[in-house]
């Protein structure tokens, strides 16, 4: 039975989702790292918030972990690169949130804007002073939203509602997006000069880490004020605590800190900033749906049926993922015939898609297909997350081509692996009922069924062949489920497929490379 461990609180309907699907659970939620380290190797998932520092160190001991669920969004508590090298899957939370988080921001826009903390901690001490906190209004401001994805683009609907102009900033977006949402499309620097409010929300990533520093407060509007609901270090700390004090900036209300809790209170205590220790996602919806949606995902993972929210695989809309479905058997199946056809080094694969399939994104296809070749070699530990981490580590190059026209079949993948004595090809289609078919081996027509166990034999077209062949299957009482024969040219080189009941033996392949018209035998094991 699959253990799964979950390392921060999470809300009771997900742990209950686990427990449902029958899967042991343990919630524990102060461990030291010592004790992680020691313990989880013993489990096949892990469940964490943002407390649980998921390090290459945890990773590295982690022998079982097939999947990392992250109840959220930010995945920047995992070592997501360690656990991409290893094959664990991680996923996250990405939608529960999104408006609990969007709606924090406005009501830290508003906070800011009016000084409703300040003057919400001087009446509670007593104080009855009004002039201290004169606000401004929003009404007819510009605020710039750096980031327009999930919550962003919530936060600019809002505001907009609330009579603001809004330009938008995220390499994503087009003019058609930002007209139908009906804000303005602006570079970075029209919104570091023309907006009076600015909010943040984007990942913490290389790019922007600092994107606002003290160059760029020089540059605002004097008295512009700052929102951050995203991660700490999108706007320099130090920075901004000094564009404050100065008044180039107004003030600046902040959920989360490049350190949390906030190692350096130098912002906390200026009193222009308002904050809240990370409350983004901190509402009972948020916390339900996060839950909830990171254990159908984890869930999905362990069962071995198709999930949609990892991290470390490419992105599959879900209209792509159906069309993509009857696919990705074919796919890997082609990869581990391919991997079996060149038994010497591969240096170069070519994936072709031919047809109806070359139509849709098929990336995720070609890992597949990866993932079978590999595993002929490596075994078990590639999967779909760490195939081309692996392929790339082996400088295995792999290239992708497509054309719409398909000879005969509505869709095509034709595989081509280039190996030290040359290049190994296998061609497969999809007929009713999603059912793979190889229709080209080597160059050779033929119409199998892929089974578990294959013998493929190089052969002259002669007569007595097949009654050759059998014979020799027949003493070794081996049975033989279904046999096809291709050929290039009548008397010429030709190839048996034969689909086997037992496993394949080298005597039995020696035997059979012994028959007088028979060249090579192989077997294929899927
Ligand atoms: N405070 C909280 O509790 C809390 C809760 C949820 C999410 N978050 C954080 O909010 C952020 C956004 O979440 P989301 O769900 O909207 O994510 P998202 O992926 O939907 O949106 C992020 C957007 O940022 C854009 N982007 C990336 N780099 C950019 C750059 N250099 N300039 C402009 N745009 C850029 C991306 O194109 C994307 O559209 C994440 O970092 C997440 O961790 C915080
Ligand atoms: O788990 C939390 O409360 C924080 C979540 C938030 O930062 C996220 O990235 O989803």
């Amino acid at each position: 039975m699959a253990k799964i461990l979950i390392s921060d609180p999470i809300t009771p309907a997900g742990v209950e989702l686990f427990k449902e699907a029958g899967f042991a659970v343990e919630v524990k939620t102060d461990h030291t790292k010592e004790e992680l380290l020691a313990k989880i190797k013993d489990y096949d998932a892990l469940i964490v918030r943002s407390q649980t520092k998921v390090t290459a160190e945890i990773i590295a001991a982690a022998d079982n972990l097939k999947v990392i669920g992250r109840a959220g969004v930010g995945v920047d508590n995992v070592d997501v690169e360690a656990a991409t090298k290893k094959g664990i899957i991680v996923l996250n939370a990405p939608d529960g949130n999104t408006l609990s988080t969007a709606e924090l921001s406005v009501a830290m826009l508003l906070a800011v804007a009016r000084n409703v903390p300040q003057g919400h901690a001087s009446l509670k001490s007593g104080a009855w002073d009004r002039k201290s906190f004169t606000g401004v209004e929003i009404n007819g401001k510009t605020l710039g939203v750096v980031g327009m994805g999930r919550i962003g683009t919530e936060v600019a609907k809002r505001m907009l509602a609330m009579g603001m102009t809004v330009l938008a900033h995220d390499p994503f977006l087009t003019e058609e997006r930002a007209a139908a949402l009906g804000v303005k499309l602006a570079s970075l620097e029209e919104i570091i000069t023309e907006s009076d409010f600015i909010t943040v929300h984007t990942p913490l990533t290389a790019e922007t880490k600092g994107l606002f520093g003290a160059a760029e407060f020089a540059r605002m509007k004097q008295g512009v004020r700052l929102v951050n609901c995203a991660r700490g270090g999108i706007y320099d700390e130090a920075a901004l605590a000094a564009a404050i004090r100065s008044g180039q900036v107004a003030g600046a209300a902040l959920d989360v800190f490049t350190s949390e809790p906030p190692a350096d209170r130098t912002l906390i205590e200026l009193p222009q900033v308002v904050v809240t220790p990370h409350l983004g996602a901190s509402t009972r919806e948020a916390q339900e749906n996060v839950a909830v949606d990171v254990a159908h995902e984890v869930i999905k993972v362990l069962k071995g049926e198709s999930f949609k929210n990892a991290v470390n695989l490419p992105p599959l809309r879900p209209e792509v993922r159906k069309a993509l479905q009857p696919f990705t058997n074919l796919a890997e199946v082609l990869g581990k015939i391919a991997a079996q056809l060149a038994t010497e080094r591969i240096g170069k694969i070519e994936v072709s898609y031919w047809g109806e399939v070359s139509k849709v994104e098929t990336s995720y296809l070609s890992l597949l297909i990866l993932k079978g070749i590999l595993q002929a070699s490596l075994g078990d530990e590639v999967n779909q997350v760490n195939a081309k981490f692996l392929a790339k580590e082996r400088g295995l190059k792999v290239t992708e081509f497509k054309a719409e026209e398909s000879a005969g079949y509505s869709s095509l993948i034709k595989v081509a692996v280039a190996g030290d004595h040359g290049t190994h090809t296998l061609t497969g289609t999809v007929i009713e009922h999603e059912e793979a078919r190889i229709v080209e081996i080597e160059g050779y027509r033929v119409d199998t069924v892929p089974s578990e166990q294959m013998i493929l034999i190089d052969h002259t077209d002669q007569p007595g062949v097949i009654g050759e062949v059998g014979t020799v299957l027949g003493q070794a009482g081996v049975n033989i489920a279904a046999m096809q024969v291709g050929r290039k040219q009548q008397g010429g080189k030709a190839l048996m497929v034969l689909n086997v009941d037992t496993a394949e033996a080298p005597e039995l392949l020696a035997k059979l490379e012994k028959a007088k018209s028979v060249q090579k035998a192989r077997a294929i094991i899927l």
